[in-house]
């Protein structure tokens, strides 16, 4: 018989014959009935009187699951369960469970085979992907006990819901035990079964009782298209862990990926190309320039237009990628996947447990955001901005300073002016199709719209930067150089910037062109202000002529032989008398256009100037960085959004204070993960510029769509019609939604140990203490803004205080890992309704010891999990969870790269159980 290894759902389309692909919709297979969007088939095992192959052998088991095809017979190694250790009759806490599109139906057949682990350690077959034999080899640290199967349909019909099978050797003679396979139904558990089951291990020492109680459907079917557009290849496990009231309490622990990473990325690609080719135009539409600064202008177009075509190369290289949705750690250095995410993936953990309603759990998993193809050899973003900004400030370069600040003011300038410059012009056409039509309703609307879009207009020149920048502009056209600095009264760049802002000292003043004293500085104001008064021409005609309107009506009542002649009359008018009212408007905001355009992409030209080519390098590292953080963050938004629908609170909280993102970062601070932790929290920080807008989906398509500039973006996340209506008025109505993220960071590895003894750990100290007042700014926004009783964790405004005051205090103790920090922060985003994610380099190792550490205690301090099945808890789902399958599909194996020196850096309960981790090629 042919044997394949389990990987994904998408896989398990490969499983079934080429006959059987065209009809996986209608298979000719009698299917299983089922919830939607609930896992098909989920069961538990356990064995009874197994007999060792050596008399006082302890035994240590564990059951190996297969799938067989029910036409192909084809064998495929489906997942394993935990190893319980020195039993004959084994309890396993490791389920199995076939997620909802698996192609499992009634006639497929299920084999169970049984094998007594010798050295955990030596436990290779678990660990990679090796044939099944029929006779499995000693020597590889298992020996087979016995094996049997069982068809689907026997199990789900069964009157108990339970099957018990024989265990024979594998030549089918000799009887060496028996399985018990019990069916469990997740969503619709029955009332008061019980189950008592004395384990005999010392890791079972507990009566188990199984119990179950009637369950409320959280995984929301209603939810399925939209979410489904972004979830892909879930994977998904079931365990069963005993409470301490001897309960049982059920655990489905899953995990896919998201279309988003890749979507996200290419969105925002597309939106640098664009950004940059305006730009790099504005540049060419400068006009006419001094040499030197139009040798300037050259250089620094060319240089653009350089990086615009590596923009475009990278989009064009995404365009061609199909296949898997997420990006492997072995592709985190390729330079075309730069801008995406590194394993991105949705961790989920839904508990079911007695007595409480059932819970979800979300973490998000993804590699730190970092610039792997650049390098950390010179550090990451804080760092080298910081540093570029100062060089910028220092060198004596042929250019005019303009802070950091007054650049980013003019890219807002010319958004606005982008933005608002064909709204007035539509408007202002509007205004004069309602004359026409000599509609005083429509007449008066459209000049509201008008008004208010030229009044925004107005007010976006208000700031001293562009006339600093107009007199800059004046003095840089051909023929105009100045000794001095060209300096308007009441500059914009005060201070030690003023310092700055000089011209290049070794131009000298041609006694022909204008001396500054020359240049009209109320020019400007007469311009602009023309703008405000022809608006004020046409609000006072429109007034007159409707004011005309309602005297001519009233005439009209008195004589009404009269109305004909003047309606004719009056239309006619309207247009007429508004039209060149218009037309000026329009002329004169032309002119501030041009204007205001020149001179802020004049400020432009200082910024790129100035650094060149440094500059654009560090953008587009802060794209590539501000790329994986996004695709992160609107995945951890959209999930968070399907789960939060029917939370009112949530809902209430989303609008009115905004959403806290919180990261547990791994990362050591010693070499290249210092340079990987500078860049990931400057990407984390820039998540502060997006703002996130729920619509209404008007097609099938759900995927979000991305609008903005890099100092600013807006995600619109689409709904279907069904979930849209259940938002409050104000989301709705289009609210924006404001982000929050923080940042908390703790090494772990030996690498940290490196930092503490010989390094440096400023760096993760300065970023927590930034981040905890972050975090305590969200806390007071939030005791603001919100009723104390609207969280379902919020029983107690103490407790929240408590845990931040615990924080301030553990962030200031400088502990060496002090993972503490980390524990603390996930929990206060749980209370405060936020997105957790978890990163380290790769999010594969570090982070599934992280994640699953977290749930095991969640279990613990919010589900009562029985303390003495806190580490067996924490050792099934890391050898045999959703993680492991994370790193096999990673890295091709299933191994955490760590090694001993490795294992014995790390916290106590950061070390993965025995046989799971070792060399791998990562
Ligand atoms: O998922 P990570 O913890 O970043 O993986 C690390 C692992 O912790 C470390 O022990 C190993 O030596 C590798 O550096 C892993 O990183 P990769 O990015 O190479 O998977």
């Amino acid at each position: 018989m042919e044997i394949k290894e389990e990987r994904s759902s998408d896989e398990a389309r490969q499983f079934l014959p080429s006959s059987q692909l065209d009809s996986l919709g209608e298979p000719q297979f009698t299917s299983i009935q089922r919830i939607a969007n609930e896992p098909k088939l989920e069961f538990s095992l356990a064995c009874k009187d197994l007999v060792a192959a050596t008399r006082d052998r302890k035994l240590n088991t564990f059951i190996q699951v297969s799938v067989v095809h029910p036409v192909e017979h084809i064998l495929t190694r489906y997942s394993s369960t935990e190893i319980v250790e020195g039993t004959k009759d084994p309890l396993f806490l490791t389920g199995v469970t076939f997620p909802p599109e698996y192609p499992i139906y009634e006639e497929t057949k299920i084999k169970l085979t049984v094998y007594d682990v010798k050295d955990k350690s030596q436990d290779t077959v678990r660990t990679s992907v090796l044939p099944d034999h029929k006779e499995p080899r000693a020597d590889v640290g298992r020996s087979f006990l016995g094996c049997a199967t069982f068809r689907v349909g026997d199990l789900v019909k069964s009157k108990e819901q339970q099957l018990t099978l024989t265990l024979r050797t594998s030549d089918a003679g000799r009887t060496v035990g028996t399985i018990e396979v019990n069916l469990l139904k997740m969503g619709e558990l029955e009332e008061g079964e019980t189950d008592h089951i004395t384990a005999d291990t010392q890791d079972q020492k507990s009566a188990l009782v199984r119990e179950c109680t009637a369950t409320e459907g959280i995984s929301g079917k209603d939810n399925l298209p939209s979410l489904n557009a972004v979830l892909r290849n879930p994977v998904c496990k079931l365990y069963r862990f005993p409470t301490s009231d001897n309960k049982w309490m059920r655990i489905r622990e899953q995990m896919a990926e998201t279309t988003l990473s890749f979507h996200v990325p290419k969105e925002l690609i597309n939106l640098h190309i664009k950004e940059d080719m305006r730009r790099n135009q504005e540049l060419k539409d400068l006009g006419e320039l001094a040499p030197h600064w139009d040798n300037m202008r050259k250089s620094v177009i060319a240089h653009c237009d350089q990086m615009l075509s590596v923009y475009q190369d990278t989009l064009a290289e995404l365009g061609k990628h199909t296949g898997s949705s997420f990006k492997s750690s072995c592709s985190k250095g390729e330079k075309t996947l730069e801008f995406i995410p590194i394993n991105l993936h949705l961790q989920r953990m839904h508990v079911h447990s007695p007595r409480l309603k059932d819970a979800l759990y979300d973490v998000i998993t993804v590699g730190a955001p970092a610039a792997h193809f650049q390098g950390f050899k010179n550090g990451g973003l804080r760092k080298l901005l910081s540093k570029f900004e100062a060089e910028r400030r220092n060198t004596g370069y042929q250019c005019i300073y303009y802070s950091p600040e007054n650049t980013a003011k003019a890219k807002e300038v010319l958004s606005n002016i982008n933005h608002l410059q064909p709204l007035i012009t539509s408007h202002a056409d509007l205004l004069l199709s309602s004359a026409s039509q000599r509609s005083p309703d429509s007449l008066k609307n459209s000049l509201k719209m008008l008004s208010e879009k030229t009044e925004l207009f107005v007010h976006a020149f208000k700031d001293q930067l562009v006339r600093s920048a107009l007199l800059a502009l004046y003095t840089a056209r051909p023929g105009c150089v100045l000794k001095k600095p060209a300096v308007p009264r009441n500059s914009a760049e005060e201070g030690a910037d003023a310092q700055h802002q000089d011209h290049p000292s070794q131009i000298k003043r041609q006694d022909s062109i204008p001396h500054h004293s020359e240049y009209d500085e109320e020019e400007w104001d007469r311009v602009w202000a023309n703008v405000a008064k022809s608006l004020n021409c046409l609000i006072a005609m429109v007034d007159r002529l409707l004011e005309k309107d309602i005297s001519n009506i009233k005439e009209d009542e008195n004589d009404p032989s009269a109305t004909d002649c003047k309606v004719l009359h009056t239309g006619g008018d309207w247009y007429e008398q508004l039209y060149p009212l218009v037309i000026t408007l329009k002329d004169c905001m032309g002119e501030v256009v041009t204007r205001a355009k020149q001179s802020m992409a004049f400020v432009l030209l200082q910024e790129l100037a100035c650094g060149l080519p440094q500059c654009l390098m560090l953008t587009l590292r802060r794209d590539i960085v501000f790329s994986q953080a996004l695709a992160g963050l609107v995945c951890g938004f959209v999930i968070k959004l399907h789960t939060g629908l029917h939370d009112q609170g949530f809902l209430q909280q989303l609008h009115t204070v905004g959403l806290l993102v919180q990261y547990e970062g791994l990362l050591s601070t010693y070499s290249e993960e210092a340079g990987m932790l500078e860049d990931m929290a400057v990407g984390i920080s820039d998540l502060q510029k997006v703002m996130f807008k729920v619509i209404e989906a008007k097609s099938e398509d759900f995927l979000p769509i991305i609008t903005g500039r890099r100092e600013h973006y807006i995600i619109e996340v689409q709904l279907p019609a069904k979930m849209f209506e259940l938002l409050p008025q104000e989301i709705k109505e289009g609210k924006l939604l404001h982000m929050y993220p923080v940042l908390f960071n703790v090494g772990i590895n030996e690498q940290q140990t490196l930092a503490e003894r010989f390094g440096d750990t400023t760096l993760q100290e300065n970023i927590n203490q930034e981040n905890l007042e972050l975090l305590k700014e969200y806390y007071k926004l939030f005791m603001e803004k919100m009723p104390p009783d609207c969280l379902p964790h919020f029983q107690e405004q103490n407790d929240l205080k408590g845990l931040l005051e615990s924080l301030h205090q553990n962030i200031q103790a400088k502990k060496r890992k002090n993972v503490e920090i980390m524990w603390l922060a996930a929990t206060i985003c749980r209370k405060l309704n936020g997105v957790r994610f978890t990163c380290c380099k790769s999010a594969k190792d570090r982070t599934s010891m992280s994640v699953t550490l977290e749930q095991c205690s969640i279990l613990r301090d919010e589900h009562q999990l029985h303390k003495d099945f806190f580490i067996r808890a924490l050792d099934c789902m890391r050898r045999e969870g959703c993680r492991i399958e994370n790193v096999l599909k990673n890295v091709k194996c299933r191994k955490y790269a760590f090694n001993m020196i490795q294992l014995m850096a790390f916290p106590k309960y950061y070390r993965p159980p025995e046989g799971t981790y070792g060399k791998a090629d990562t």
